[in-house]
């Protein structure tokens, strides 16, 4: 997990097409400060690392994360239209989603919040132990205890977040159209407490928020229809250990309009052909 992919971007580089990711910035970052192209084993074994580390906390959360929006969206249509809408307004049918429209996105930002919340991708985090005596609703909690953050519960307390069952993007939206900062934001639960608090929360949601807004710009997530001439059912119901992912997925997507199949296509053919040196 550490060796191969970094090994990978290092022998794509010598040949010159490389795409970007973590590993190539922090080789083209330690080449820089060096000024040579070769890293000392050191900076090696550090660039290995962070790019180890990296891969292990981001895959399969984000991935995850991604599996569950796309879940909501076939279960709750009207969403997703609002979504489009308000994608079609601000974008427009010419072009992808950028990291710029994402301030004037207010509903697709609402969405990847509620995204977090409905199925929180950690849903018992990770346990800490305490490091010194501490009390909690009068009960003594002893020095050296290991505690387990109930992040499902706390994203389903209803005195925060009513019906919590249901995927409703619209509870972090106040009445002047804004995010309302008086609603538990989740991010503040998804990813830890503490020190060790995920570090890589701001990435991942900008890539979440990113790829919400472009699949949504481009494609009608339906539940479609099963093996066996069926219409899929889909829940909110989740597998997995440490990392909850969706138990039924859609089998459905379909290009918004001719326009973004072209989008599509030209994102697709963009991927292929990067070469950054
Ligand atoms: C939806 C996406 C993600 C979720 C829900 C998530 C959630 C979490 C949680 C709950 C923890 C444990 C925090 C604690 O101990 O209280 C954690 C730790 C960690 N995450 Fe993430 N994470 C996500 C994405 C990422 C990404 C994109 C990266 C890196 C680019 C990353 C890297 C890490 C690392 C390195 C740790 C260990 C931190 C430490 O123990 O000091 N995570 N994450």
């Amino acid at each position: 997990m550490r060796d191969r992919p970094f090994d990978e971007v290092k022998a794509d580089m010598n040949d010159g097409k490389s795409v970007l990711s973590v590993a190539y910035n922090l080789i083209r970052q330690m080449q820089a400060e060096a000024s040579a192209d070769d890293l000392s084993a050191e900076q090696d074994t550090i660039a290995r690392n962070v790019a180890g580390v990296a891969y292990a906390g981001a895959a399969d959360t984000t991935t995850a994360a991604a599996e569950s929006f796309v879940l909501a969206m076939a279960m709750y249509p009207d969403v997703q239209k609002r979504a489009q809408a308000e994608l079609d307004a601000i974008v427009g049918p010419s072009r992808l989603p950028g990291f710029s429209d994402l301030d004037s996105l207010t509903y697709v930002r609402a969405v990847v919040m509620e995204n977090l919340r409905w199925m929180p991708t950690v849903p018992l985090g990770i346990p800490h132990r305490l490091i010194e005596d501490d009390e909690y609703n009068g009960n003594h909690i002893p020095k050296g205890a290991i505690i387990t953050p109930n992040v499902w519960a706390m994203m389903h307390n209803s005195d925060d977040y009513p019906e919590p069952e249901t995927f409703k993007p619209e509870r972090f939206i106040g009445s002047d159209g804004n995010i309302n900062s008086a609603i538990r934001d989740p991010r503040t639960i998804a990813f830890g407490f503490g020190r060790r608090a995920c570090p890589g929360s701001d990435f991942a949601i900008s890539l979440l928020s990113i790829c919400v807004a472009s699949m949504l710009h481009v494609f009608d997530i339906q539940a479609g229809i099963d093996d066996h001439g069926q219409p899929v059912i889909l829940s909110s119901e989740t597998g997995g250990d440490a990392i909850a992912s969706p138990l039924t997925f859609p089998r459905r997507m379909r290009s918004r309009s001719i326009q973004a199949e072209r989008l599509i296509r030209d994102a697709a053919l963009d991927a292929e052909e990067v070469d950054l040196l």
